[in-house]
């Protein structure tokens, strides 16, 4: 038995989570008219329903129990205080000061006055091109962690884009990808930002060459890349070696992580597109977000309250996937970010004492925008055989307001997670005049888990509480979970066979250590391909 399947709450949960088991959501509806009163928190202008998942106050009750005799309170305090939790890697975990506003330490403000005077320049027209253009086009190039985060605050934020400049994002090794977007831009007009923490990373160091050749074509002339080429990266001897002027590399420190690098000048799309003020606010709506974290009591606690349901779901009632359905077509690349988010940091079977768990850690985690997913695969979650929880994300006010959509989006939100909580019996399509040989068809089992997240609008601000509230949950996760959720070995593998395959797929070299599934393929791919 592991540290945490021993502990007296975890006992008492699995005790629990038998007799929560026999309950339907109705019964429990039904048994207390205050549960949205009970399960519902709120949070400077946020709003989380939890009545609708599967559990009672007393079931928080022993959640909580749980997350004290795992010491997240300690934890959430290492963290604060800029201890190498990230133990694998020696590293602290530093994300939430780089929102710290005042507070931030002093590089960390150095580097927002930079990014600050270089947003500045460019949307004033100062920054100029190779011919004396201004610039229209921005293209990032990055991947996973320097992609994700800010390719979807980009979108989230489309309705306060900046009106002259165009942003754009690469971050595939396929060449379409880069192919797609070179093709419609104009080399003098457009400003790169390869964006690497490592500057080591395959695809976004083929696409910076590949964007290099492009404009080097155009240009005839190397002294073009220093007005067309910024890096955002750790690795600054790296970025100065691919040729990018060291004036040009905004760095930011080791202890942020990937997937968690969107505040700092890995986010340099967003206030480009949003404009600098506005990325403040994306930074003070997380630390908005910080504070509460690092403030407020367990009953209260959103992040908090968000890992314990996650948990319960996943140990307690055998949840496998976490779905993430946001009601908005902006934040449609949100489920894409938390997906990052949430299994590169707790998809781990070795806890930080390097035991192997004896529990589930991460579901998986997937989703898209509502209404879409409605009219895809919302069918297997009303009538299928597999328990999913969701997470509805609602926005009060559009941000884009046409006549007569809105209120329909709100609608199908509240409407498909009342649908998956409480079903239709067989009575009540019988009642609904549901002809007798088609009620076995029309009926509806509910009792799929959901919570709802409400926020008033979606701006900058309430973005940057949105996403931290998520890290935050991933982090209290790591914590009970025990597990170190800050590095990822686990993707280094792939990385490295990759590196011992490309010879050999170039017909440059041999690997007698291939397997025969590997070795074939490759056989094949050579006949097919020349
Ligand atoms: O910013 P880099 O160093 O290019 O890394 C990109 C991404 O690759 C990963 O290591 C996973 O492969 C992510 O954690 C990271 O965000």
């Amino acid at each position: 038995m592991s540290r945490l399947t021993a502990t007296p709450a975890w006992q008492a949960l699995a005790r629990h989570a038998g007799e929560m088991r026999q309950h339907h959501l109705r019964d429990l509806f039904a048994a207390d008219q205050q549960r949205f009163a009970e399960l519902s928190l709120q949070h400077n202008g946020l709003l989380l329903d939890f009545s609708k998942q599967r559990l009672s106050t007393a079931t928080l009750a022993l959640l909580r129990e749980l997350a004290e005799q795992t010491n997240w309170r300690q934890w959430r305090e290492r963290m604060r205080n800029g201890e190498a939790i990230n133990h694998t890697e020696q590293r602290a975990v530093g994300h939430h000061w780089l929102r710290a506003g005042v507070n931030a330490p002093e590089d960390v403000r150095a580097s927002l006055s930079r990014l600050a005077a270089f947003c500045e320049s460019v949307h004033s027209g100062e920054w100029r091109g190779y011919t004396g253009e201004r610039i229209s086009d921005v293209v990032h190039l990055g991947i996973g962690g320097s992609d994700l985060g800010p390719r979807m605050a980009v979108q989230a934020l489309a309705a306060s884009q900046h009106p002259d400049l165009r942003v754009h994002f690469v971050a595939n090794l396929d060449g379409a990808d880069l192919a797609s977007q070179l093709s419609r831009l104009d080399p003098r007009r457009t400003l790169f930002i390869v964006a690497s923490k490592t500057f080591t990373t395959l695809e976004t160091t083929v696409n910076a060459s590949t964007a290099r050749a492009w404009l080097l074509h155009a240009a005839g002339n190397e002294a073009a890349v220093a007005r067309h080429f910024v890096a955002a990266s750790s690795n600054q001897a790296a970025a100065a070696a691919f040729g990018i002027a060291p004036e040009n590399v905004f760095p930011f420190a080791e202890w942020v992580g990937g997937r968690f690098s969107l505040w700092s000048s890995i986010g340099l799309p967003v206030a480009l597109a949003i404009g600098f003020r506005n990325f403040e606010q994306l930074l003070a709506g997380a630390h908005d977000l910080d504070e509460h974290f690092f403030t407020a009591p367990a009953a209260s606690n959103l992040p908090l309250t968000l890992a314990l349901i996650g948990i319960w779901n996943r140990n307690f009632l055998g949840a496998h996937s976490h779905a993430i359905f946001p009601y908005s077509h902006s934040l449609r690349l949100l489920p894409s970010h938390l997906q990052q988010l949430e299994m590169e940091s707790n998809g781990k079977r070795v806890d930080r004492d390097r035991f192997a768990v004896d529990y589930q850690t991460n579901p998986i985690v997937w989703g898209v925008a509502g209404t879409n997913g409605q009219h895809s695969f919302f069918q297997l979650l009303h009538q299928g055989s597999e328990l999913v929880a969701s997470d509805f994300i609602a926005v009060a006010r559009p941000d884009f307001p046409l006549p007569g959509h809105h209120s329909g989006l709100l609608a199908s939100c509240l409407a498909q997670a009342a649908a998956l909580a409480f079903g239709q019996t067989a009575e009540e399509a019988r009642a609904a005049g549901i002809d007798e040989s088609l009620v076995a068809y029309r009926s509806f089992p509910g009792n799929q888990p959901s919570s709802t997240l409400i926020l008033p609008a979606l701006t900058p601000f309430s973005l940057g509480q949105l996403i931290a509230l998520y890290e935050h949950k991933v982090f209290c996760q790591g914590v009970l979970w025990h597990l170190n959720s800050f590095d990822q070995w686990g993707v280094e593998l792939g990385k490295q066979l990759a590196g011992r395959l490309l010879p050999v797929i170039r017909g440059e070299g041999v690997a007698p250590e291939l397997d025969a599934s590997t070795r074939g393929l490759i056989d094949y791919l050579r006949k097919v391909r020349y």
